[in-house]
């Protein structure tokens, strides 16, 4: 199996306490991992430390094989749409994705195809400040695809998405991990996530499952949801 990204007992240290101590789950080709976890339990500072933006205390995060910020065009292999990667306001929606393409060498007829994907198209020419909160995360999906990644990283990628805007999303990432890529989603809609992840990891601080959709649901008498809460209970 194909594995596109690994953490290898990642842990971070922000002051004295670790945020995330000692993950260790794969997130093979062609799967939809969600990562799971209530409020401050470490989830964005996981995805952060696979894609560069923090170190590691000790352990590691790697993509393809190594550090993302190794990567030659880092872009065209992982897309990575984060909480607090802000838009510059003043910029357009179009020019915004092409600055995006430029910085990740990819073809520039992306733009105009990621701004469909994203059902965009008819927003392209409108500043950033007056997107609402659903097209300002349209368009954070859109940055993520304009390098067309094998793999996407997505912070609650649902949030503030219309029902067809969810819908989308869910049907996309499902075509996406069948045509072989991969994506590690970070979310709190649980209904949403067992509609479309393959396997599911835990955290909270520590790992507290990490295993296949079924697994964790079998936990749960049948939901995630309810094998969530479980698990949680179970930790304290
Ligand atoms: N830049 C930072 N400096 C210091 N502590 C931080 C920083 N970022 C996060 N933390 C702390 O690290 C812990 C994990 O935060 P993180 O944002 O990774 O959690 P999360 O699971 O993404 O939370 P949420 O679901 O609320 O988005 C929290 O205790 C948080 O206060």
């Amino acid at each position: 199996m194909t594995i596109h990204a690994s953490f290898k007992a990642f842990s971070k240290k922000r002051g004295s306490r670790f945020a995330v101590e000692d993950l260790t789950f794969d997130v093979p080709a062609g799967r939809v991992v969600g990562l799971i976890g209530p409020n401050g339990a470490g989830k964005s500072t996981a995805l952060a430390g696979l894609t560069g933006l923090v170190e590691a205390t000790s352990g590691r995060a790697t993509v393809f094989g190594c550090d993302y910020r190794a990567l030659p065009r880092p872009a065209t292999k992982v897309g990575v749409n984060l909480d607090g990667m802000d838009v510059e306001p003043g910029l357009t929606g179009r020019r915004h994705l092409q600055i995006c393409q430029l910085a990740a060498g990819s073809d520039k007829e992306n733009v105009e195809r990621v701004l469909g994907l994203v059902d965009l198209a008819a927003e392209g020419n409108k500043k950033v400040r007056d997107y609402s909160l659903g097209m300002r995360q349209r368009l954070g999906i859109a940055s993520a695809l304009v390098g067309s990644p094998e793999m996407l990283v997505l912070d609650e990628p649902a949030n503030g998405l219309d029902p067809q805007g969810v819908q989308w999303l869910r049907k996309f990432l499902r075509e996406f991990a069948a045509s072989g890529g991969s994506a590690l989603v970070s979310s709190h809609q649980l209904m949403e996530l067992e509609k479309v992840a393959d396997e599911v990891v835990i955290l909270k601080q520590k790992t507290l499952f990490r295993g296949t959709l079924k697994e964790a649901k079998a936990l749960g008498g049948g939901s995630l949801e309810s094998a969530y809460f479980k698990i949680l209970e179970g930790s304290q």
